[in-house]
């Protein structure tokens, strides 16, 4: 009896129902002692998540990038101090090159006439649709593009050489390049000043799709460019082209959307969708392919017209299905028969990139190579 009155420490299960789950202990102090080493380890582990989320953002905070003051000079021909020279050059020795909504391309001489540059100054103004870069993490989000941009060589691209931050504007440092852009060529040949066979011309496609390629998928992050056509292509000694001006559309997100360049160079897509894609830049390229044989400017009214069909891209595909893709081609560059069938090869390759769908273009990878094939370089 004594024994069966004895309190037990759980109840024992029904003999009824042996699968029954154990009921919480009776005991208080039992039940106080669980509940409590329950609640300490649950308390402990969110205390030690915490702890590690705080030391992971000192870390962080710790490792930033810090916000560099002065001239960043990526080149060692180029100090520090004369670029410092360079904000307080008078307007008047700098020769102004070239200018968009973005900015003012200048010509600038220093070292006592020893360095020649092309200075690049970008507009925080509203109107190019660019923040002002004023916050610090703006600051460094700019620095960090700058950095990636120093980054990219190739022959075929634009280094950037070094850049100063005056304020919330910026001054991008490049190397001055005293062939000028296509378009300078290009307007040049059109008034035959300048003679530039069919050689030259495809080595320039060659070399501006290399430059493509390297951007779209060697570098370490893919680089679009957002703005390729004539003007943004510099021609140095032997005609090389270097591709300029690209990547600046990351330094202002808000243009990400919308490409920069001039309306008869943007891919249809960009119009319908707001959508950019490394196909986009092939559709640039295609009408460089068509303004480089056919010698014509994209935005002659003649394009605009019953007979240029609406645009260089549909003049060529009609010329190419009623089979007078011939037609097409610049006077200046007819001449042997077999250079002649080479010609009608790439005419085909530039009406590929301008297909209306970027699923039809070829990527800039296979450019290169359908580009090659067409003549041994
Ligand atoms: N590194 C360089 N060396 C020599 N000339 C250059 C260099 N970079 C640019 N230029 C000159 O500047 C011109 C381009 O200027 P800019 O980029 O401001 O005008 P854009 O191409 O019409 O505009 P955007 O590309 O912003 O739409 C080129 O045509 C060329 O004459």
């Amino acid at each position: 009896q004594a024994l069966h009155s004895e309190p037990t420490l759980f109840h024992s299960p029904a003999p009824s129902s042996p699968s029954r789950t154990p009921k919480f202990p009776h005991n208080p102090r039992l039940r106080r002692i669980l509940l409590g080493a329950l609640f300490g380890s649950l308390t402990g582990f969110v205390a030690s998540i915490i702890i590690l989320l705080l030391v992971r953002l000192l870390l962080l905070y710790a490792c930033r990038a810090p916000i560099l003051k002065g001239p960043v000079v990526f080149c060692p021909s180029i100090s520090p101090k004369t670029l410092q020279s360079l904000l307080s050059t008078d307007a008047q020795s700098m020769q102004l090159i070239g200018s968009s909504l973005n900015g003012k391309y200048y010509r600038v001489v220093l070292d006592d006439d020893e360095l020649t540059m092309a200075v690049k100054r970008l507009e925080p103004s509203p109107s190019s649709g660019s923040p002002p870069v004023n916050s610090n993490s703006q600051k460094r989000r700019v620095q960090h593009e700058l950095e990636m941009l120093a980054r990219v060589k190739h022959r075929n691209v634009m280094s950037l050489r070094a850049y100063i931050r005056d304020q919330d504007r910026f001054w991008l440092v490049y190397d001055y390049i005293p062939g000028g852009s296509l378009e300078d060529a290009m307007a040049r040949v059109r008034s035959q000043q300048l003679t530039l066979g069919w050689d030259a011309r495809l080595r320039i496609a060659v070399g501006i799709a290399k430059g493509l390629r390297y951007l779209h998928f060697e570098c370490s992050r893919r680089i679009l460019h957002y703005g390729l056509k004539p003007s943004n292509v510099m021609l140095d000694e032997g005609f090389e082209p270097r591709l300029g001006d690209f990547g600046l559309a990351m330094l202002e997100n808000s243009r990400l959307d919308t490409p920069s360049t001039a309306t008869h160079y943007v891919a249809p897509e960009c119009f319908q969708s707001c959508r950019y894609t490394d196909k986009s830049d092939v559709y640039s390229f295609g009408v460089i392919l068509g303004v480089l044989f056919t010698g014509k400017d994209p935005s002659y009214p003649f394009f605009a017209g019953e007979t240029g069909r609406g645009s260089l891209g549909r003049w060529l595909r009609h010329l190419q299905q009623a089979g007078e893709a011939r037609e097409a081609l610049d006077k200046g560059i007819l001449g042997e028969e077999m250079e002649e069938e080479e010609m009608l090869m790439a005419i085909r390759i530039a009406i590929v990139c301008l297909s209306d769908l970027p699923a039809d273009r070829p990527s800039s990878d296979e450019l290169v190579a359908m580009l090659t094939q067409l003549h041994s370089f």
